[in-house]
């Protein structure tokens, strides 16, 4: 399938501080094959670009997709008080069928908001591999691993057999991480033996890091470390790829701790506003060299899981916290969400940018919108002007999910009954 899109502004997002063009993009099959003015080729589907910005698809480094069916249940607590007396028991109620059906309406939102690839850390991953197969999306798939319990055995076997089942299945679209759940859910010798792991089969680790002051102290208590300690003590960071959730809580030491980490942070700015936890290091860790992308976390927690929202977020709270309006541009906060994004995944040689030879993860931006015009800067535009509504076109490995606001991969209708129904029954135990 070839698909030519005409006269579109093109921003790849391949360097620091590309000036978006007037241009056309050939896609043919998965990839990228030519990004130029005035291209003329045959081509199955013609898509007129004008008034559109193309960019990279959005990259979502810190999602529990199944989640979505606990959206606007609980708001107002603290993160364990949240946890432990909302939605761990909700999830106790889930059903496999219920976590495709909550997968899948996340993934219809993300469609709809312009994310391409997501890292998903949760339960019963079989059935959100079944819906990234069908729905189209790129994904990074981890089974949470919580060891307080007394089958934290099986859940390594579960988390083995989603790696051995599904890395690089759905056309080489989903990869696989293992997930210790974080540093409160792991004591050290499950955890060191989760690092050995990852470490002997070359899998990256998702695990949650310094989220809240109570994690702090409590590991404070239990170890005499700081939460990046106990991480760095028991090996994470010796030859894994990580990728961190968070980091929220770390101090100056922690933070060059970090420093020289295979992977980097994901860091999710309205989780962190509505649990009310806090506001991250970012600068101070870009500035030392450490990738930080972008994520929502869960929407039980973010209440929605458009990037847009957390591009803005994420841009504010550096400036606010500064008191300079200086910190995180515009710019910054856009390659956080997508090429800084695809690192964390490790999948920045595939995906994060538009450039002849990537896979085809595109999106269009329609800019005939009061809130995106004029167009004085189309990079300040992008990051603090749109929003998820104004994706017009999703295209994913070269197959267009969403076109004029349709999506061709999700039975909307279907998912919304499915979804009502399932959720009474999670939340009310009807
Ligand atoms: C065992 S699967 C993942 C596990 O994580 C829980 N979760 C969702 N959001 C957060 C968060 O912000 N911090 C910590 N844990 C979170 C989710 O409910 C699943 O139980
Ligand atoms: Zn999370």
């Amino acid at each position: 399938m070839k698909i030519l899109i005409k006269n579109v502004w093109i921003l790849t997002m391949k360097e620091q501080d590309q000036i978006p063009f007037v241009g056309d993009i050939l896609i043919d099959g998965d990839q990228i094959k030519e990004i130029a003015e005035g291209i003329i080729s045959p081509a199955d589907e013609i898509i007129e670009g004008k008034g559109m910005a193309a960019m990279p698809g959005l990259i979502n480094a810190h999602q529990h997709t199944p989640m979505s069916l606990l959206r606007g249940f609980s708001d107002d607590l603290k993160l364990m008080n949240w946890l432990e007396t909302k939605m761990l028991p909700a999830e106790e109620r889930m059903t496999p069928e219920d976590i495709y059906w909550g997968a899948k309406l996340s993934m219809a939102e993300m469609i709809r908001s312009g994310t391409t690839a997501f890292a998903d850390m949760y339960i019963h991953m079989n059935e959100i591999a079944n819906a990234v197969q069908e729905t189209g999306l790129r994904a990074s798939l981890t089974r949470g691993l919580v060891f307080m319990e007394a089958d934290g055995g099986r859940r390594i076997s579960e988390a083995l057999d989603l790696i051995d089942r599904w890395s690089g299945g759905a056309e080489s679209r989903i990869t696989t991480m293992l997930g210790p759940h974080s540093p409160y859910l792991c004591p050290p010798e499950p955890l060191r033996e989760v690092i050995e792991l990852a470490e002997k089969r070359a899998i990256s680790v998702h695990m949650h890091l310094a989220e809240t002051v109570e994690e702090v102290v409590q590991i404070r208590n239990n170890y005499n470390m700081t939460p990046t300690e106990y991480l760095v003590h028991n090996g994470m960071f010796e030859r894994n790829h990580v990728l961190l959730a968070h980091a929220v809580h770390l101090n100056r030491r922690d933070v060059m701790l970090l420093q020289g980490m295979r992977g980097g942070v994901s860091h999710n700015p309205v989780s962190n506003l509505k649990l009310g936890c806090g506001i991250a290091p970012v600068t101070e860790m870009l500035e030392l060299g450490i990738t930080v992308g972008l994520g929502t976390d869960g929407a039980g927690s973010a209440a929605t899981v458009d990037m847009y929202e957390e591009i803005k977020a994420a841009a504010w709270l550096q400036k606010v916290d500064y008191g300079d309006p200086a910190r995180l541009p515009a710019h910054q906060a856009l390659r956080m969400a997508t090429v800084e994004s695809a690192k964390l995944l490790n999948i920045s040689h595939e995906t994060g940018t538009l450039e002849v030879g990537k896979k085809a993860d595109v999106i269009l931006i329609d800019l005939n919108k009061p809130h995106l015009q004029p167009i004085h800067n189309l990079i300040s535009l992008l990051a603090f002007s749109a929003n998820g509504g104004d994706v017009d076109t999703t295209i994913v490995n070269g197959k267009i999910l969403m076109r004029n606001r349709q999506l061709l991969t999700i039975d909307e209708e279907e998912l919304f009954r499915e979804v009502t129904e399932r959720s009474k029954r999670i939340v009310h135990g009807i």
